[in-house]
């Protein structure tokens, strides 16, 4: 059947009360009211399957928990299963003394003993009777006239109040009467006050404190507005007798959705006592929801009397008991109440939690409360035990503030504004393909992926090894721009030396700059024709104390071509590092790395090589490449000098396989060939304090081996120490360096070493001569000692006998 044309021929409008000098629509809140779980009764008689007597028991435990001071635990006239969870809970102790139990029962005289009889012994109970008093539940349901309606009620509270006066005596039990006339809204309101009054009157003893009369209003069916109800209750409050022995108790239903604000209009209107149920479980739309009623209090800064800190276990323990979902959106309790997808409400969150961080440090140092004030967030969730760990989800609805915030939670980069736009950009493009929300776990590996960050996201450019020096006064090159992050730094120029992967081939780079990252950016412009230039630049600590670390540096770079500094495509790159300078130098090679993502050609190591054209970085690039080893920076300038001499014999041209030769058999490196003094085997003892000495068999110039010894501060002092012992003249070490080659079990030291000899000759002229030698070894003192014999080689050293 269609929805009609015309309502009106099917549906009353409900009949408005006249209530013109009505109060409640300027009261507002300023406490608690009386709360009634009706979960166990009201909640669980809708349930296709009711709970059981564990359910209703852990149930029950956890309204208690929360605060609830009355609960209503059965209708236990019903079925022997509710009849016997009440007589378990009192002979169990299940009940805290200041916890009043209630229980329903209609208005008959065997239901009522029996419901009586299910409380016998409890501490505090409160008798709850109703009957129906609207004119159709008159007409259709019992067929009485108003006269018989009130005579039911008159009659059996009279039951109710001699019933319980006989348990009172025989066992103890405390009692409080509640009276529910049935559809109160929908009871003509004159009618509702005068079945109460007949009740109260029945009753005869409703008193102060303790002995009020508890009236219960239901809006059975909630069939108006809440204004509607507030007007109904607060004429009911205005028109009742001795309005201070009784309780206004509120009982909204939700048919319409409105049962919250039914019940906090009722509650400006007189109200002085709520039913309903833990997430609004009940009757068809169900009752209104305590836990949304309670926490609307808090977040107008009333104690609310419950207590919601882990939301999360009371959604579980209600949900496991009777098997219904908490819906998503549902308030406070959902799944997604205190999730921002959207761009704008993200950024709105993460500006509102940074001024907020600033506003409270100033109140804390005013001693001042810590107010809450976030856009969007009108309760903070860790106040409800949830963490603010999904607070903020990606999906292609969401903009660069989220996920910058998102970013700043998990990797503790607080990015430039710019670098979030082009991130978001990023992470969109992603978001909108794959058409799925993205999570916090996709965002970071997108980053860590766009900007190379970490470890295992290795762009084509890798930095194997670097140093920053400080250039001398001839060395230093004229400023290369006036936007130049560095130029103002100080007025000492850098110079970096380091060797890079490119595409899984080594590359040594030297450059200098104002800074170290120009140093390197001129580097990267000299050796691969990467030319680009640093448009913007910002840097920040990280504090990961928590984290047991010490504080790091965040340095962000923005590239751009050094041709063209007002250039539309641009790309930002990230590095952290404990050392300021070097968290700059992992930001330049992460921007260059999403630079060079496209494939763009990077000039290659020449592979026919013309020492003209070349330098000593090219050479040294050959030697990593084809060696593993790093060369020194005056150890490369020296080779690339004998290169250029061999080029120059061989016509100009020598090719990558002839300079590793050439260094092989320059340096004995890896040669077998016969040297001037070789090692058979040798020792290190250890001295007193720092001092070793070294003793081992040598042979000089092919002769027998001859065992010398000598000691000195450290390993290869000694070794001079004990050479001194069969040689004229003195020799002494000018520059060390040392490295690792290969990894794990294969790993293996280098050892470079500028040798100086210097001797007279018998006419006592003295002359001074220097030579590199180069070793590797699994034992870095062999490797030592090694390089120093292949020095050797190159010192014309004279032998004593
Ligand atoms: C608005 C509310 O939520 S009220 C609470 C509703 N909750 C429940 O009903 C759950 C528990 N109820 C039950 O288990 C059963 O209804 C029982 C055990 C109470 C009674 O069962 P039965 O005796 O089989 O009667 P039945 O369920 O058919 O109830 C209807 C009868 O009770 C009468 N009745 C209904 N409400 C009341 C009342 N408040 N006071 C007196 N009699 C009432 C009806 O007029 C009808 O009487 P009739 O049989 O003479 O026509
Ligand atoms: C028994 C009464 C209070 C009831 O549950 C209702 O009217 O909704």
């Amino acid at each position: 059947m269609p929805m009609l044309p015309d309502p009106a021929q099917k549906y009353k409008p409900y009949t408005p009360l006249n209530l013109p000098n009505r109060q409640w629509p300027s009261k507002t809140f300023t406490k608690a009211p009386i709360w009634l779980s009706t979960d166990l009764r009201d909640g669980n008689q809708a349930l296709v399957n009711p709970m059981t007597i564990e359910q209703k028991t852990n149930f029950f435990k956890e309204v208690v928990k929360c605060g609830v001071k009355q609960v209503e635990v059965a209708y236990p006239s019903a079925s022997d299963t509710d009849f016997a969870f009440v007589r378990g809970l009192i002979e169990k102790n299940e009940i805290p003394d200041d916890v009043w139990i209630q229980v329903l029962t209609p208005a008959r005289e065997d239901l009522i003993r029996r419901t009586i009889d299910s409380v016998a012994g409890a501490k505090l109970a409160i008798l709850h009777m109703y009957n129906a008093t609207s004119p159709t539940f008159r007409n259709v349901v019992f067929r009485n006239s108003k006269e018989q309606t009130i005579e039911l009620a008159v009659k059996h509270t009279k039951l109710v109040r001699e019933l319980t006066e006989e348990c009172t005596q025989k066992y103890g039990t405390k009692f409080i009467y509640e009276y529910s006339p049935e559809t109160f809204t929908q009871t003509e309101p004159d009618f509702a006050i005068e079945v109460c009054e007949a009740v109260k009157k029945a009753w005869g003893k409703a008193g102060l404190g303790d002995e009020r009369i508890i009236f219960n209003l239901p809006s059975t069916v909630e069939i108006a507005p809440p204004n509607h109800y507030a007007d109904q209750i607060e004429n009911f409050c205005n028109k009742i007798s001795e309005r201070e022995k009784i309780i206004v108790s509120l009982h909204p239903h939700n048919d319409r959705g409105t049962g919250i604000a039914s019940a906090e209009l009722g509650v400006l209107a007189g109200g002085d006592r709520i039913e309903g149920c833990f997430f609004g479980n009940g009757e068809r739309t169900g009752n209104v929801d305590l836990v949304n009623l309670a926490l609307n209090l808090y977040t107008q800064g009333i104690r609310p009397n419950l207590d919601f800190s882990d939301l999360q276990n009371t959604i579980d323990v209600v949900t496991a008991c009777n098997d219904l979902p908490v819906p998503a959106r549902y308030p406070y309790a959902g799944e997604l109440v205190y999730t921002a997808f959207s761009g704008s409400h993200q950024d709105a969150i993460k500006k509102g939690f940074e001024a907020q961080r600033a506003r409270h440090e100033e109140c804390r140092a005013k001693g001042e409360p810590l107010m809450w004030d976030i856009p969007y967030l009108p309760i903070d969730p860790a106040d409800l035990g949830q963490t603010y760990e999904a607070l903020i989800r990606v999906n292609s609805q969401s903009g660069k503030g989220g996920i910058a915030y998102l970013i700043k939670q998990h990797l503790h980069l607080d990015l430039p504004r710019k670098m979030q736009v082009a991130f978001y950009q990023v992470v969109q493009e992603v978001s909108d393909r794959e058409a799925r929300e993205m999570t916090v776990d996709d965002i970071t590996s997108i980053f860590r992926r766009a900007y190379h960050f970490g470890s295992s996201y290795k762009g084509r450019l890798s930095l194997r090894n670097f140093k920053i020096s400080a250039l001398s006064g001839t060395e230093k090159p004229k400023p290369t721009s006036d936007t130049d992050p560095e130029s103002e730094e100080d007025d000492s120029q850098r110079r970096f030396d380091g060797t890079v992967s490119v595409d899984g081939t080594y590359r040594v780079i030297r450059g200098s700059g104002n800074g170290p990252l120009s140093a390197l950016l001129n580097a990267l412009r000299t050796h691969l024709d990467l030319d680009f230039a640093i448009r913007e630049y910002s840097e920040h600590t990280i504090n990961d104390v928590d984290e047991g670390e010490n504080a790091r540096a965040a340095t962000y770079v923005e590239l751009v071509p050094a041709s063209d500094r007002k250039a539309t495509q641009s790309w930002w790159g990230v590095g952290v590092d404990s050392d300021i300078a070097r968290s700059g130098l992992r930001a330049v090679l992460s921007a260059v790395n999403s630079a060079i993502a496209d494939g763009r050609e990077i000039s290659e190591l020449a592979l026919g090589f013309q020492p003209k054209s070349s330098g000593p970085e090219d050479v040294a690039s050959v030697i990593v490449n084809q060696l593993g080893l790093e060369l020194p920076r005056k150890f490369q300038k020296t080779f690339f000098e004998v290169v250029q001499r061999k080029a120059l014999e061989a016509g100009g041209e020598i090719s990558i396989n002839g300079v590793t030769q050439l260094f092989k058999d320059t340096y004995n490196y890896q040669n077998e060939g016969p040297t001037k003094v070789a090692l058979d085997s040798f020792k290190l003892d250890h001295l007193d304090g720092h001092r070793r000495a070294l003793s081992g068999s040598f042979t000089f110039f092919g002769g027998s081996p001859r065992t010398i010894s000598g000691s000195g501060n450290g390993p290869l002092s000694s070794l001079l120490a004990a050479l001194h012992t069969q040689i004229f003249g003195t020799l002494s070490i000018r520059d060390y360096w040392e490295h690792s080659i290969g990894e794990g079990s294969e790993v293996r030291a280098a050892s470079y070493v500028e040798l100086v000899y210097e001797v007279e000759d018998e006419a006592s002229k003295k002359s001074k001569s220097s030579a590199w030698g180069v070793a590797t070894d699994t034992d870095i003192t062999a490797s030592g000692v090694k390089a120093v014999l292949n020095a050797l080689n190159d010192l014309e050293i004279a032998l004593k006998n």
